[in-house]
């Protein structure tokens, strides 16, 4: 763990993204996607909403995903654990990058065959307060025949973008500067299944 962490720290610092696999294990991967699939059979996702605060709007045209938040006062043990994992990459960070993150929230993902994300930011003028974003992939096997891939778009120093993709392979880590890297979710041809999370500046 402790080498992971330097690793995503002098990434982020260097390069503003970085994507990492097997940031958890095997069976704590597992745990985390049976526990996200019995939470969907229950009917407890969501179809998630564009914007912020009153702004807040379902537009299917843009985001076609499920999304569950997680609820920092009422963690399952499995929740607790990555949260706790979370914590450690926020201390690297803030160690070795100096961005001041205070707190985190974030939300379990489900997108059913045929959804996407359209290009986007994930800091919001209006609430500047998402520093980093980080992402866990659950799914048990992908590959790029099915789609979904994580499109960044890496602004060059020449002004140019670099498009990376990166398939949502379970356990991959990705984690970036929320404000500097725009990215899409590809339309996706199988169930896709996520943790997404923002590092946030303010408690
Ligand atoms: O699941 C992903 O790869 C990205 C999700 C995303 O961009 C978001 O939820 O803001
Ligand atoms: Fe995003």
């Amino acid at each position: 763990m402790e080498e992971l962490l330097d690793y995503i720290s002098s990434e982020i610092y260097q390069k503003s993204h970085v994507v990492v696999d097997d940031f958890v294990d095997r069976p704590f991967r597992k745990a985390l996607l049976e526990e996200q699939i019995q939470l969907v059979q229950q009917g407890k996702f969501k179809t998630a909403a564009v914007g912020t605060g009153g702004q807040k709007q379902v537009r299917t045209e843009i985001r076609s995903d499920e999304v569950l938040w997680m609820d920092a006062e009422d963690l399952s043990a499995l929740q607790s654990a990555f949260w706790e994992k979370i914590a450690e990459v926020r201390k690297v960070l803030n160690q070795r990058c100096f961005l001041g993150l205070r707190s985190f929230e974030g939300h379990f993902a489900r997108y059913p065959i045929g959804s996407f994300y359209k290009r986007h930011l994930d800091q919001f003028h209006a609430v500047p307060h998402r520093v980093v974003t980080v992402i866990l992939y659950l799914n048990d096997s992908w590959t790029s025949e099915d789609g979904g891939a994580l499109r960044m778009y890496i602004p060059q120093d020449d002004g140019s973008e670099l498009i990376e993709d990166v398939l949502p392979i379970g356990g991959r880590l990705v984690v970036f500067l929320s404000g500097e890297i725009p990215h899409e979710v590809m339309p996706t041809k199988k169930e896709r299944i996520s943790i997404t999370g923002w590092l946030r500046d303010i408690d």
